[in-house]
């Protein structure tokens, strides 16, 4: 589904909403919420929104799992990590225990650090039929997702749930989740917005299948849903600005 807001602000404000709502519905059914958060530029005021109210109070954290989606094996200090972003944006400012909070371990060798996170998920998806209550992804202009870049070995892989493998162009190792293991999330949702992501985006979501220039294609819930978060100015390329909701 298609949600398309006027700016990158309201986009924040509207996605910020609809996830405190879906922690809010689901953990009336169930005891905990396993939530996958993305790096990069755009989920930053998104997740400093929820770390204020009115979303802070609505969020009950203790019930919350977090994991990332990818990770530059860089330390922790390294303002290139992920998960550091997060904490300062989000997890430094609320309620939550360590054990609540399963970061890449990038003091491993990348392989290693691959393995230990696909141990870590196992065990809270031993079925291996249904993993995380929400993966929230970022989309990059080359049409990337998670570290799933144009051409890399990511991209190809169809058992692991957790990968790694070393960047030329950015001079560093990636750990990644892979396609499989999003595709069998409940809820999947894009945040993408700016002008710079609209070619990307239009490929992504109305070019014939390409996976290996356009990887965002691979994500694609066998049975969980697919929402994307985006600006009218990345919504620009699109024919169809209607499979959705719109404000
Ligand atoms: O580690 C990373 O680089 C990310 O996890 C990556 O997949 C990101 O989500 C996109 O590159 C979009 O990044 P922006 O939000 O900065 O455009």
């Amino acid at each position: 589904m298609l949600h398309i807001y006027k700016d990158a602000n309201e986009v924040s404000h509207q996605l910020a909403e609809w996830i405190t709502s879906l922690i809010e519905r689901t953990l009336q059914n169930q005891d905990g919420f396993t939530w996958v958060l993305t790096g990069g530029n755009s989920p930053k005021q998104l997740y400093e929104l929820l770390s204020t109210s009115p979303y802070r109070e609505r969020i009950q954290w203790e019930k919350l799992h977090f994991f990332w989606g990818d990770e530059r094996a860089v330390p922790f200090e390294d303002s290139r990590n992920n998960a550091r972003m997060t904490f300062e944006a989000l997890l430094n400012k609320v309620p939550v225990k360590k054990e609540q909070v399963h970061i890449m371990q990038t003091d491993l060798a990348a392989d290693a650090a691959a393995f230990a996170y696909e141990k870590i998920l196992h065990t809270y998806f031993p079925s291996g039929n249904q993993t995380f209550d929400l993966v929230l992804n970022g989309m990059g202009d080359d049409a990337h997702t998670l570290s799933l870049f144009p051409g890399s070995p990511a991209i190809k892989e169809q058992e692991a749930w957790v990968t790694s493998f070393w960047l030329e162009a950015q001079d560093m190792y990636r750990i990644t989740l892979t396609a499989p293991v999003v595709n069998l999330a409940k809820s999947v949702v894009f945040l993408t917005f700016g002008a710079n992501k609209a070619n990307a985006l239009q490929h992504v979501l109305e070019g014939p299948e390409n996976i290996e220039l356009y990887p965002s294609q691979l994500i694609q819930p066998q049975s969980g849903e697919l929402h994307w978060f985006v600006d009218e100015a990345a919504a620009g390329g699109l024919k169809d600005k209607t499979s959705g909701n719109q404000s």
